[in-house]
C-alpha cells in the first residue's frame, strides 16, 4: 500500500514575522493540528524560522525548535522558507519592506495587514505576479470571516452590485455597549481601552480608518478596480452620542459604523460612516465585537456573512486558510483577477437617495418648527416622521426622519437651517441605510 500523500510531499516551510496576537495564534494552530493540516494540504506545513521585536519575551507557545531572525527582511529572504507570513502590521516600514523582499526572493506571502494591502496592494500584487508568486490576505478583512475567498471564489460568477458591512469590532463593541448600558461614548471608549480592544493608535478604530482599509480591499475585489483607500469618504464614531443612540432606538433603528461600496454610473462610491439601520435587520442585530459583511450579487442575491472579525483564534484561522491554499498549489490572483488588469476607479460621492435622521435642537418659541419644515420643503425634502421630546429649558429637541432624498438636498438643508435663527447647537444628520 502506498504511503499517504502528506508523507511523500515536500513540506511547505513557513517563516513567520510578528509573534503577537495573530502570529502566536498561527503557531498554535500549526502545532496543535499538524496531522490534520498535512492531510488537508497534501503536505506537511512546517515553520522554519520566526522573527519579532523581542526574542526574550515570554510567549504562549514553544518556539525553541524554530530558527530566530532579528530582522524580518532577513527572515523573508531565507533559503529554508517557501512562504513569508507577515503578521507585524503597519502600512509602511518593516512590513512593507519585508513583504517586498520576500516576493523579490521568490517567496509566496500571506499577511493579515489590511493597512498595507489597502495602501500598497496594487504595487505588491503586481510585484507578486511579475515574480510568479502570490500574496494572500484572508485575515486582513473581517478576521475569521472567509469573505475574501467568498468573493474571489464562491461569488466569482456574479457581478457585484454592492458590498457593505460592519468591519471594525471595536466600534461595534463601543456602540452596542453604549446602547445596552446607557453609557456615554467617553466612558465606553475608556472601557474598551482597559479591555485591550483598541489598536495602539485608537484613531485607526474609532476614526473609521481600519474599517475603511478593509472596505477598500473588498471594493477592489468586487469591482475589479485598484484598491483606492484614499478615495473612501470616512467619518468615525467619535461624534455618536448616547442621545442619538437612544433616539434612533425609539424610532426602530440602531447606529452602526457601516462601510458601503458600490459602482454607479458616476463611479465608485466608498463610504464609511455611522448610519442608522433597522433594529431588526441582520446588521441591526449585530452585537459586541462581531463583524458582518453583506454582499449583493446579480445572480446570487444577498449573502450575509457574520463572525469574529478579530482575536487570536479567528484571525489565525484565516491566515491558515491562505497557507493551506498555497500548500495545495492554488495560485489565486490577489484581487480576483490579474493586478495589471485592475482599472483605476473614478471616485464618486454618493448620490444614492436615502432616508435621513435629523436631530435638531430648536429654540422653544412659536413658529420655530414651521421654519424648519419650510427649509426642508424648499430643499425638496419630505418629512416621514417627527417627534418632539419633553424639555424643561428654553430648548426643544426634535427628531425628524425624512422620506428618501438625495445627499445633496440634505447637505443644502443642513447648511441653511442655522440661518433660520431657531436652531441652537449643531444639527445632527445620519443616513438611514437600506439593508
Ligand atoms: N489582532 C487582531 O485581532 C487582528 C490583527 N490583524 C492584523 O494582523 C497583524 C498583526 O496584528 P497583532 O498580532 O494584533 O499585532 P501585535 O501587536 O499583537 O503583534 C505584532 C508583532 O509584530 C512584532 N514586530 C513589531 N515590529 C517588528 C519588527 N520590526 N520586526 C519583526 N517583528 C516586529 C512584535 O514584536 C509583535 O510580535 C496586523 O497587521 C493587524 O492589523 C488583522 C485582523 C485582526
Ligand atoms: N481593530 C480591529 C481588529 C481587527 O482588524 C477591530 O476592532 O476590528
Ligand atoms: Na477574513
Amino acid at each position: 500500500m502506498s504511503a499517504p500523500l502528506s508523507g511523500q510531499a515536500a513540506p511547505l516551510r513557513l517563516g513567520i514575522a510578528g509573534l503577537g496576537t495573530v502570529g502566536i495564534g498561527t503557531v498554535k494552530i500549526i502545532q496543535k493540528h499538524a496531522a490534520m493540516l498535512a492531510a488537508r494540504a497534501g503536505r506537511p506545513v512546517t515553520i522554519s524560522a520566526v522573527s519579532a521585536r523581542d526574542k526574550r519575551k515570554n510567549r504562549d507557545a514553544d518556539l525553541s525548535t524554530y530558527a530566530w531572525e532579528d530582522e524580518a527582511v532577513a527572515l523573508a529572504q531565507r533559503d529554508d522558507i517557501d512562504v513569508f507570513v507577515e503578521l507585524i502590521g503597519g502600512d509602511e516600514g518593516i512590513a512593507r519592506d519585508a513583504v517586498t523582499a520576500a516576493l523579490k526572493a521568490g517567496k509566496d506571502v500571506v499577511t493579515a495587514n489590511k493597512a498595507l494591502l489597502a495602501i500598497h496592494g496594487q504595487e505588491l500584487a503586481e510585484l507578486a505576479e511579475a515574480q510568479g508568486r502570490v500574496i494572500r490576505f484572508e485575515a486582513a478583512v473581517a478576521g475569521g470571516i472567509p469573505v475574501i475567498k467568498a468573493m474571489t471564489e464562491s461569488l466569482a460568477g456574479n457581478q457585484i452590485r454592492r458590498v457593505m458591512g460592519v468591519m471594525n469590532g471595536t466600534c461595534n463593541y463601543i456602540l452596542t455597549r453604549m446602547e445596552n448600558a446607557g453609557l456615554p461614548y467617553e466612558t465606553v471608549f475608556e472601557e474598551a481601552r482597559q479591555l485591550g480592544y483598541l489598536e495602539a493608535d485608537p484613531t485607526l478604530d474609532v476614526g473609521g480608518i481600519d474599517a475603511s482599509h478593509k472596505l477598500a480591499i473588498l471594493a477592489a475585489i468586487a469591482f475589479g478596480t485598484r484598491p483606492a483607500f484614499s478615495d473612501v469618504e470616512i467619518e468615525g464614531i467619535e461624534r455618536v452620542s448616547i442621545d442619538d443612540i437612544r433616539r434612533a432606538a425609539d424610532m426602530g433603528y440602531r447606529i452602526k459604523l457601516l462601510g458601503v461600496a458600490q459602482m454607479t454610473g458616476r463611479g465608485l462610491e466608498q463610504r464609511m460612516s455611522p448610519c442608522l439601520v433597522p433594529a431588526d435587520s441582520p446588521l441591526g442585530q449585530l452585537q459586541g465585537g462581531t463583524n458582518m459583511v453583506v454582499i449583493e450579487g446579480d445572480s446570487v442575491g444577498q449573502i450575509v456573512l457574520r463572525g469574529a472579525g478579530a482575536g487570536e483564534g479567528p484571525t489565525a484561522s484565516a491566515v491558515m486558510s491562505d497557507v493551506i491554499e498555497i500548500a495545495r498549489g492554488v495560485r489565486m490572483p490577489s484581487f480576483g483577477q490579474p493586478a495589471t488588469e485592475l482599472i483605476q476607479p473614478q471616485a464618486a460621492r454618493t448620490a444614492v437617495p436615502a432616508a435621513y435622521y435629523l436631530r435638531l435642537t430648536l429654540a422653544d418659541k412659536p413658529g420655530a418648527l414651521a421654519k424648519v419644515a419650510s427649509v426642508l420643503g424648499d430643499a425638496g425634502i419630505s418629512i416621514d416622521r417627527m417627534r418632539q421630546y419633553g424639555h424643561s429649558s428654553g430648548e426643544a429637541p426634535v427628531l425628524i426622519v425624512t422620506h428618501k432624498t438625495t445627499p445633496d438636498a440634505i447637505d443644502h438643508a443642513i447648511s441653511v437651517l442655522p440661518k433660520t435663527g431657531v436652531i441652537t447647537g449643531e444639527p445632527v444628520e445620519l443616513r438611514i441605510e437600506e439593508v
